[in-house]
């Protein structure tokens, strides 16, 4: 994004894997009138992005599809000329589907405060992510942003932007690998990491009541946390609606510790980076371990004799699934495959496994 946004001459923009860059990118440049195209690689292809464009073009983008309608790469070919509001403008309002990703979303909302009449969103659907949507508003107004959260209605009202010091959290959704290790760690073993928040804005500090239940207990200090072991549930359902990045963290340990987990809400990882179900489903069974559909949209975790013996784990263009398998290490030995994808979130996470004592080869 950073790379994106400081080369304002570019004609071409590619967001490479990072789906978030592409959504965001897509709704800030159609609010301009620059003529660009956005592309990504071959998986962010295949990745839909239509809700977004409907949206922009009701909005007066002009957006073409380059190849196949729905998805990237587009042809972005600027915006008619919006007149300046009068009084008498009401809010536009558009009906948007909040069950496919927040990231439409959080990029309506935050190119609506430079709307003339700013912009309101219906959501429609199950809403998935939520606290995604909650965290694009609560920057939007720590950056002086006029907006609102009415449940299933989110509002943008036309205002600038203000610099403002602003410190950016540690990353729970990182941090979930080191739970994980907590987790499948000998006894007594504990973990400290600097820069967590009790008071976050992150869902994916959901983490820490999911861990609870798989064995480890979170200390909050004035800087960060401690991660310590704690006694585990024998079972438990969890839905991962609000936090779907955390999914496969908790698959891979609740099959290691053999601790039977019943998941919902992981209707959105079959678009992220990768099929993530179907790629922790064939990853798992390396292992002897299944991720089972019981019911529509309920997955059961389990494992019969979890054995760690120098399998090897496809990792699938997602950085994700090498972080949530390697802290497999601890149990046995295995090969992690394109080790480099975790450059997308934890460019430094093999450095620092190594720091915590793994031997990384
Ligand atoms: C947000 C993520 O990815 P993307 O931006 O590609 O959707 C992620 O995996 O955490």
């Amino acid at each position: 994004m950073q790379r994106l946004l400081t080369n304002p001459a570019a004609a071409e923009f590619d967001a490479e894997d990072a789906g978030t860059v592409m959504r965001f990118l897509t709704a800030y440049l159609a609010m301009t009138d620059r003529r660009a195209l956005l592309t990504g690689t071959a998986r962010m292809q295949q990745r839909p992005i239509a809700i977004l464009v409907d949206a922009l073009r009701q909005l007066g983008a002009s957006i073409a599809y380059e190849r196949e309608e729905g998805y990237p790469p587009l042809r972005l070919q600027g915006r008619q000329a919006i007149p300046e509001a009068t009084e008498a403008d009401e809010m536009p309002e558009l009906t948007v589907r909040g069950d496919i990703s927040s990231q439409y979303i959080s990029a309506l909302l935050m190119v609506g405060t430079t709307l003339p009449a700013g912009l309101r969103l219906r959501l429609t659907g199950k809403v998935g992510s939520r606290p995604y949507i909650r965290m694009t508003l609560a920057l939007m107004q720590h950056f002086g942003g006029n907006c609102r959260d009415l449940g299933t209605v989110v509002e943008a009202r036309p205002g600038p932007y203000q610099p403002t010091d602003y410190t950016i959290e540690s990353d729970w959704s990182a941090a979930s690998y080191w739970y994980a290790m907590v987790a499948l760690a000998p006894a007594g073993s504990w973990v400290q990491l600097p820069g967590l928040r009790r008071y976050s804005w992150q869902g994916d500090q959901a983490i820490v009541g999911i861990m609870e239940k798989l064995g480890v207990t979170t200390e909050y200090l004035t800087d960060g946390v401690r991660l310590m072991q704690t006694a585990r549930t024998e079972a438990f359902a969890q839905d991962f609606t609000d936090c779907p990045d955390l999914a496969q963290t908790v698959a891979v340990v609740a099959a290691a510790l053999q601790v039977p987990v019943l998941m919902s809400g992981l209707e959105s990882l079959r678009i992220k980076e990768t099929d993530r179900i179907f790629a922790l489903q064939t990853e798992l069974a390396n292992f002897g371990a299944f991720l089972t559909e019981e019911s529509d949209g309920h997955f059961r975790v389990s494992a019969d004799n979890f054995q760690v013996s120098g399998q090897t784990v496809a990792t699938y263009h997602d950085h994700r699934m090498a972080m949530a398998f390697a802290p497999l290490a601890l149990r046995g030995p295995l090969t992690i495959e394109a080790p480099q994808v975790v450059r997308k979130s934890y460019p430094q996470f093999w450095a620092e496994l190594e720091k915590a004592g793994f031997d990384v080869q």
